[in-house]
C-alpha cells in the first residue's frame, strides 16, 4: 500500500493499494450518519463496503456519468440528507468515478454550509485526479463545471481491486489525465505507456499501478500550496499546471452536450494546445508529434471535427483560466516545462483547430 500525503489546509492521506477501502471505517471512527452516493452499477459494491461500518448509512443512487452533475441532482441529494436529519459531524462518502466524486463533493460542501468528505474513486481518473484536491461542483449547459466549492476530503481511498469490471474505454480515459501528468511533469509516465500500452490500461498490472500513483504524486505537487488555484505567478505555475489539454477538451464536452468522456476530450484537448504551442512557435514539432504517438498508441482519439471553431472559441472563454477576454493556456515549452501562454490570436487558435480537424 502506497500512501500519498496532501498538504491541505487540513491535511489528509490518498492510499493506494489493493484492500484500501477497508480502510474506511477507520477513516469514519465515531460518526454517526454517513451518506454513501453512489451509481447504481456500484451496489454490489457499496452493501459490501458498508457492511461493517457502525454508522447509520443512507445510500443515494445517483444518475449515471455526467448525468449525475446537475443542479436537479444536487437539490435531491440535499432533500435525502435533510430528511435522514444529517448533522455537522456527519459525512458524505462517493464512491464512483469523478462525475459522482465531484457531484458527492458539492453536496458536502453545500449541506450545512460543510461537512464532512471522503471518496472511494472506482475509476482510473478518479484515483489520478478528481478525487483528489477537492474540486467539486456540476455542470451547466453553458459549461463544464462552472458551478462549484473548493472543498478538500478527509481522505481519499484508492482501492486497485475496485477497478476490476471498469470498461476498457474508462481505463482508456483515465490514462489521458495520467499521460498530461507525464507532459507536464513526469515524463517516466510517458516511457512507460510507450514501452508496453498494452498492459497499461491492464488493471492488474504492475505497470497501471504505477502509473496511478506517478499521475497522483504529480496532482498533489501542482495544488500543494494552491489549493485554490490562484497562483500562477511570474515563472511558476500552480495548480493550473494539471489544467493542460482542459482549455479546448471542456469547449469540446459543451459542444457534445457532455456526451464525451472527460479523458477523451483531454486526449483531443492536448493534442489542440500542442498544434497551437507549435503555431505560435513555443514548442518543436516533435514534441506535438509525440503527443499524438503515444495517445494513439492508447487508443484515445486526437482528432475532432464535430463543433465548428465559433462553438469551441465560445466553449474556451468560458474557461476558469481566461481573465476578462484574454484566453490563457497551459502550454509546452518544452516535455516537463509548462508555461501560460496568455492572449493568442484568433487565427492562431484558428489554424490549430484546422489542424486537428
Ligand atoms: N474534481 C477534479 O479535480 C476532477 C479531475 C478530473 C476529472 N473530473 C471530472 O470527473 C469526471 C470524469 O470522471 P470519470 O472518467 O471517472 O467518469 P465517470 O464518473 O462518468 O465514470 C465513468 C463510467 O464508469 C462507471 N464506473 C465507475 N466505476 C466503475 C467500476 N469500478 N466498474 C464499472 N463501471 C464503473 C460509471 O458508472 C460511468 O459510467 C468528469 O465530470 C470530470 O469533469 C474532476
Ligand atoms: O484539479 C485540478 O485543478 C484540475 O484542473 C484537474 C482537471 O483534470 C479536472 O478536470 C478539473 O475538474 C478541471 O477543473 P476546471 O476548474 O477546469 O473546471
Ligand atoms: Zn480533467
Amino acid at each position: 500500500m502506497r500512501t500519498v500525503e496532501i498538504a491541505a489546509e487540513r491535511p489528509y492521506r490518498v492510499r493506494v493499494g489493493a484492500g484500501a477501502r477497508h480502510e474506511l471505517g477507520g477513516l469514519l471512527e465515531g460518526v454517526e450518519r454517513v451518506a454513501v452516493l453512489h451509481p447504481a452499477v456500484l451496489s454490489d459494491r457499496v452493501t459490501e463496503l458498508v457492511a461493517g461500518l457502525d454508522a447509520r448509512v443512507t445510500p443515494v443512487v445517483l444518475p449515471d456519468a455526467e448525468r449525475a452533475k446537475t443542479a436537479e441532482v444536487l437539490t435531491s441529494c440535499w432533500d435525502a440528507l435533510a430528511a435522514a436529519g444529517f448533522t455537522r459531524s456527519d459525512v458524505v462518502v462517493g464512491v464512483g468515478g469523478g462525475a459522482t466524486t465531484d457531484l458527492a463533493g458539492f453536496v458536502a460542501a453545500t449541506m450545512l454550509r460543510g461537512i464532512g468528505f471522503v471518496t472511494v474513486p472506482t475509476t482510473v481518473l478518479g484515483m489520478v485526479d478528481a478525487a483528489v484536491g477537492g474540486k467539486t461542483g456540476i455542470n451547466l449547459p453553458a459549461g463544464k463545471n462552472l458551478v462549484g466549492a473548493f472543498h478538500e476530503p478527509l481522505g481519499v481511498l484508492c482501492d486497485l481491486e475496485l477497478l476490476e469490471g471498469l470498461p476498457v474505454e474508462d481505463v482508456r480515459a483515465g490514462l489521458a489525465e495520467v499521460l498530461k501528468c507525464g507532459f507536464v511533469a513526469d515524463p517516466e509516465i510517458l516511457r512507460l505507456v510507450e514501452e508496453d500500452p498494452v498492459d497499461a490500461v491492464d488493471v492488474t498490472s504492475p505497470r497501471l499501478a504505477e502509473l496511478v500513483s506517478r499521475g497522483i504524486e504529480v496532482k498533489a505537487g501542482a495544488i500543494a500550496g494552491d489549493l485554490r488555484e490562484a497562483t500562477s505567478t511570474g515563472g511558476r505555475i500552480g495548480r493550473e499546471l494539471v489544467n493542460y489539454g482542459h482549455t479546448f477538451g471542456h469547449a469540446l464536452e459543451r459542444a457534445e452536450s457532455y456526451r464525451w468522456r472527460h479523458g477523451d476530450a483531454v486526449s483531443v484537448g492536448m493534442v489542440y494546445v500542442a498544434e497551437l504551442a507549435e503555431v505560435v512557435g513555443l514548442q518543436p514539432a516533435a514534441l506535438r508529434d509525440r503527443h499524438r504517438e503515444v495517445l494513439s498508441a492508447l487508443g484515445l482519439p486526437t482528432r475532432y471535427s464535430g463543433a465548428g471553431f465559433e462553438e469551441l472559441l465560445a466553449g474556451m472563454r468560458l474557461d476558469k483560466k481566461t481573465r476578462g477576454s484574454t484566453l490563457r493556456f497551459v502550454a509546452l515549452e518544452e516535455l516537463a516545462r509548462p508555461v501560460i501562454l496568455t492572449g493568442p490570436e484568433e487565427s492562431d487558435l484558428r489554424e490549430a483547430h484546422r489542424r486537428i480537424g
